[in-house]
C-alpha cells in the first residue's frame, strides 16, 4: 500500500522536509540521565564517549517539583556539549501531563539542530504521534531547525500494544519503540512490580512422572508476545526496536538474560539506567564475533548474495545472506564507533 501522496511534505510552512529513511546509527543502549541532578550531569563529557544515545530523561523518576529543573538542567547538558556522533535524545513528559508543552516550547529552539530524537512516552495511537508530529513541525519552522527531529515511541500501554502497527506507521519522524514494562504491566493489569526480566511465578510444569517430585518447572518469558509485536511492526516500517528498562541493577546476570532475549528477537538496543548496565548492553547488541566471522564467509562465498552454497557444513542462500547483511552491517557501524570491536571483528 502505498503512503498518501503528501506523507514525506513538512507539516508546517519553512519545517524542514522529512526523511524517507532513517540515518544509520549504532544505537546500542540509550543512556538515561536524571538532568535534575548536576553530579550525574556533570559526567555527561565522560558519557558522550561511552554510549550511543545520552537520553535527558524528564518524564518518569522526576520528582513533580524538579521538572523545571530537569528541563533547564537537560537544555544546559545540550547546549554545553558536543556530541559528534553520540545521539542526543529527551523523553518529554506525556501529552496529558501540565508540563509537556513547556517541555517542548523551551527545549526545540533551545538545542534546534543538536536535539536527534524525542522519546515520547505511553504512546497510546497514532493521534499521539500526529500531535506531536505537528507542534515539532510548527517549533521547528519558527526555530529555523534545519533537520527533522525524530519521534522513539515507548511501547508501554495494553492500547498501545494494540494499535502498534499505526503507531510504527504514523509519520516519517519515526526513529523506532521501546518496550516499557513498568507502565506496559500496570497497564495491563499483571501481577508484577518488576521492571523487565521474568518472574517465578510465570512457569510451566514437566509432565508428572510417577511420583518424582519436585516436578521439574521451567520459567517463561514474559515479553516474548509483546516484544515480537514492536519488532514485526518497527522491521515492517524500517524502524528500530528497543528493550527499555531493566530495574534491577543489583542483578547483572538478569539484566544481561533479558537483553539478550530482545537482541535475538531483532531489537537494536536497550536502555541502560545506570553506568553498570552499559557494558552490559555493549556485550549484548554489539554481534558475536563468531557470527560476523560466519556472516563474512557467506558474504564472501555469495558475493551478489543469490544461490547456494555449503559452508562448515551449513546450506546457505539468499535468505541467509541477507541474515548475514545485516549482522556485517552492524559489525561494521559498531567497529566505526568502537576501536575494541574493530580489532575484534577485524573490520
Ligand atoms: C537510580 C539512580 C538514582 C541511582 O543513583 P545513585 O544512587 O547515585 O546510584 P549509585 O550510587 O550506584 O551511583 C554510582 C555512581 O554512578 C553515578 N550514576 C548513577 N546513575 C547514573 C546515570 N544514569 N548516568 C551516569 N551516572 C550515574 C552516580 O552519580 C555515582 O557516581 P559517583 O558518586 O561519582 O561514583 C540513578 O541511577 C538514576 O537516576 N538512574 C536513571 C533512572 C531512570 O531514568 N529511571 C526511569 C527510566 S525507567 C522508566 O521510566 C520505566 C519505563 O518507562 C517503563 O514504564 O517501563
Ligand atoms: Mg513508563
Amino acid at each position: 500500500m502505498k503512503p498518501p501522496r503528501d506523507f514525506f511534505k513538512p507539516l508546517a510552512i519553512g519545517a524542514p522536509v522529512p526523511l524517507t529513511s532513517l540515518p544509520i546509527r549504532t544505537e546500542r543502549m540509550i543512556h538515561f540521565v536524571p538532568p535534575h541532578i548536576e553530579k550525574v550531569r556533570a559526567k555527561v563529557p565522560q558519557l558522550i564517549s561511552q554510549v550511543d544515545v545520552v537520553l535527558g530523561n524528564l518524564e518518569d523518576a522526576i520528582p513533580a517539583d524538579a521538572k523545571e529543573a530537569a528541563r533547564d538542567g537537560f537544555i544546559a547538558m545540550g547546549q554545553e556539549n558536543d556530541f559528534g556522533d553520540t545521539g542526543l535524545w529527551v523523553r518529554i513528559n506525556c501529552l496529558n501531563s501540565p508540563w509537556v508543552l513547556d517541555d517542548l516550547m523551551a527545549i526545540v529552539p533551545a538545542l534546534k539542530d543538536k536535539l536527534d530524537v524525542i522519546m515520547l512516552p505511553k504512546v497510546e495511537g497514532a493521534w499521539d504521534v500526529h500531535y506531536l508530529d505537528q507542534v515539532l513541525a510548527q517549533l521547528e519552522a519558527q526555530a529555523g531547525v534545519s533537520k527533522p527531529i525524530l519521534i522513539h515511541a515507548i511501547l508501554e500501554t495494553a492500547q498501545g500494544v494494540k494499535n502498534v502497527e499505526e503507531i510504527a506507521a504514523a509519520s516519517p519522524r519515526m526513529q523506532g519503540m521501546s518496550l516499557g514494562p513498568a507502565d506496559l504491566a500496570a497497564s495491563r493489569g499483571m501481577k508484577t512490580t518488576r521492571v523487565g526480566g521474568g518472574h517465578p511465578g510465570y512457569r510451566v510444569l514437566a509432565d508428572l512422572e510417577g511420583d518424582s517430585l519436585p516436578r521439574p518447572a521451567f520459567q517463561q518469558d514474559l515479553w516474548h508476545y509483546t516484544i515480537a509485536r514492536m519488532v514485526d511492526a518497527c522491521q515492517t516500517y524500517g524502524l528500530k526496536a528497543f528493550y527499555g528498562p531493566f530495574g534491577d541493577f543489583s542483578d547483572p546476570e538478569a539484566c544481561e538474560a533479558q537483553f539478550r532475549n530482545a537482541f535475538l528477537m531483532g531489537c537494536a538496543g536497550a536502555w541502560s539506567l545506570h553506568p553498570s548496565q552499559i557494558d552490559i548492553a555493549k556485550r549484548v547488541f554489539s554481534p558475536d564475533a563468531e557470527e560476523v566471522a560466519f556472516a563474512r564467509k557467506i558474504l564472501d562465498a555469495m558475493p551478489d548474495g543469490t544461490g547456494a552454497v555449503m559452508i562448515d557444513g551449513k546450506m546457505q542462500d539468499d535468505a541467509t545472506w541477507k541474515q548475514a547483511k545485516v549482522i556485517v552491517d552492524l559489525a561494521k557501524q559498531v567497529a566505526a564507533r568502537d576501536k575494541n570491536f574493530s580489532e575484534i571483528y577485524g573490520l
